[in-house]
């Protein structure tokens, strides 16, 4: 790929992650074009994009925006910008041959097969989106060999341990050990909640869980750092990127979020990527790799930051991390019912429908619930996802996870 004339395709362009995507991008103009940018109803979010960046297209989910934002496109005289609207537009723009990369940062499960197109279309992937990975593990991985698609991890702890592996293991899947490799350390920062009591934790806001202490991120994936389902989402997926077990995977907390995670090999080294709290020193890494980019980002200054805490989590007071590590353990379908289940409960929570501590217990119970089978294709992915999901709502109707009581 010429860095000179990269075309990129920005899924999920209104969120924190394409913010931060189009800032770096912005900073490099004359290497980076958008080619597309998507959105899922923020409109006018992606109206602004496309006025600033002159896209050569704009995917958003219904047909009424769409047609709203081609008459915004047209009174700016911007008519050259094609919109089109739902999962088949998100699946041509991220396998559009003149695009060179796709940067899969939409929330979710909606993300896995807009991504997926872009992997079998053999493209540089950048991928935020861990929820895609976590869903269909091997299978995605597999699609990645066979396609001979690029795939890097934006998420910065997984972005943090490739910096950290030795450098012919960048793109092959072998085993850890015969690299030197002993074990991850997966740092965490603990979430807002990281102190906080068991009792204290009955009560908390949507607004309370969502003020992560070092990191600006969309509300999901917020919750899901207040609850310590990121950890053991990405406890999984860094099992699926780097080809390696649970045991080998060490959750660190650290609760400045300095360290994004390191690498220990068998002679005691043990190597650590560091950096301000950034997501764009994650995202300049994978557009520019194997080179590096000024992503703007403020210098390290180790005398503000003056001290590094680490500590084990606790997963009395956080059992998500638990319930992950068994998922993956048990493997098949397991993952993917843990994340749909998340999913459904995550929203019941920001909904007001669901307690902070009934998260996890509607995740406990959703995997008891459903069957799990073997992860054989996507149609089975997709169709135990959809499953997941109604067994979540049903045990969210019933009177135990009724607000107040669990
Ligand atoms: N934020 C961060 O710092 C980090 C995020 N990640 C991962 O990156 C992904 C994105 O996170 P983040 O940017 O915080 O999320 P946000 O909620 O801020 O943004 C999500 C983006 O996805 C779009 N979207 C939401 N639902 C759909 C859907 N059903 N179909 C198509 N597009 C949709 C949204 O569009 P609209 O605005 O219209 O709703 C928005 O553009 C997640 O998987 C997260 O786990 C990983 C590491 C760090
Ligand atoms: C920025 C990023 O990668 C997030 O996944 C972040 O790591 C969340 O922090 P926690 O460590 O609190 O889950
Ligand atoms: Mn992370």
């Amino acid at each position: 790929m010429s860095s000179s004339s990269c075309k990129v395709t920005l899924l999920g362009a209104t969120g924190s992650i394409g913010r931060s995507t189009l800032d770096v991008i912005a900073q490099h103009a004359d290497r980076y074009q958008l080619h597309a940018v998507t959105a899922q109803r923020s409109r006018e979010a992606l109206l602004e994009i496309c006025l600033r960046f002159e896209p050569q297209r704009a995917v958003i989910g219904s047909s009424q925006d769409a047609e709203w934002l081609r008459s915004r496109l047209r009174e700016a005289r911007l008519t050259r910008i094609d919109v089109s609207h739902g999962e088949s537009a998100l699946l041509e723009v991220s396998r559009a041959p003149e695009v060179d990369v796709v940067m899969a940062a939409i929330m979710g499960a909606a993300g896995l097969m807009p991504t997926l197109a872009a992997v079998e279309a053999g493209k540089r992937v950048l991928l935020a989106n861990k929820e895609a990975l976590v869903m269909s593990g091997g299978l995605f991985m597999d699609a990645v060999s066979r396609h001979d698609a690029t795939l890097l991890p934006i998420d910065s702890e997984h972005n943090a341990i490739y910096q950290c592996l030795p450098m012919q293991r960048a793109g092959r899947h072998r085993e850890l050990t015969r690299d030197g490799v002993s074990r991850l350390l997966l740092t965490a920062s603990g979430g807002p909640f990281r102190t906080w009591s068991l009792n204290a934790l009955e009560n908390v806001t949507p607004d309370q869980a969502c003020a992560h202490p070092n990191w600006s991120m969309g509300r999901k994936i917020s919750v899901d750092s207040a609850t310590m389902m990121n950890k053991g989402l990405e406890l999984i997926e860094a099992c699926w990127l780097f080809d390696t077990s649970p045991a080998q995977v060490e959750v660190v907390v650290h609760p400045q979020s300095i360290v994004h995670s390191m690498v220990g090999y068998a002679d005691g080294s043990v190597l650590a990527q560091m950096g301000n709290p950034d997501m764009r020193t994650p995202i300049a890494y994978g557009l520019a790799w194997p080179s590096r980019l000024d992503a703007g980002v403020e210098p390290l200054d180790l005398f503000a930051v003056s001290r590094l805490d680490f500590e084990a989590p606790d997963e009395a007071r956080f059992p998500c991390l638990r319930l992950a590590r068994e998922a993956m353990e048990a493997g098949g379908t397991a993952p993917a019912i843990l994340n749909a289940a998340n999913e459904v409960a995550v929203q019941a929570f920001l909904d007001g429908e669901l307690s902070f501590l009934g998260i996890a217990k509607l995740v406990e119970a959703t995997l008891e619930a459903t069957e799990m089978r073997a992860a054989d294709s996507f149609d089975v992915i997709l169709y135990e996802d959809a499953r997941a999901r109604r067994s979540a709502e049903r045990l969210l109707h019933q009177r135990s996870f009724q607000r107040g009581r669990a």
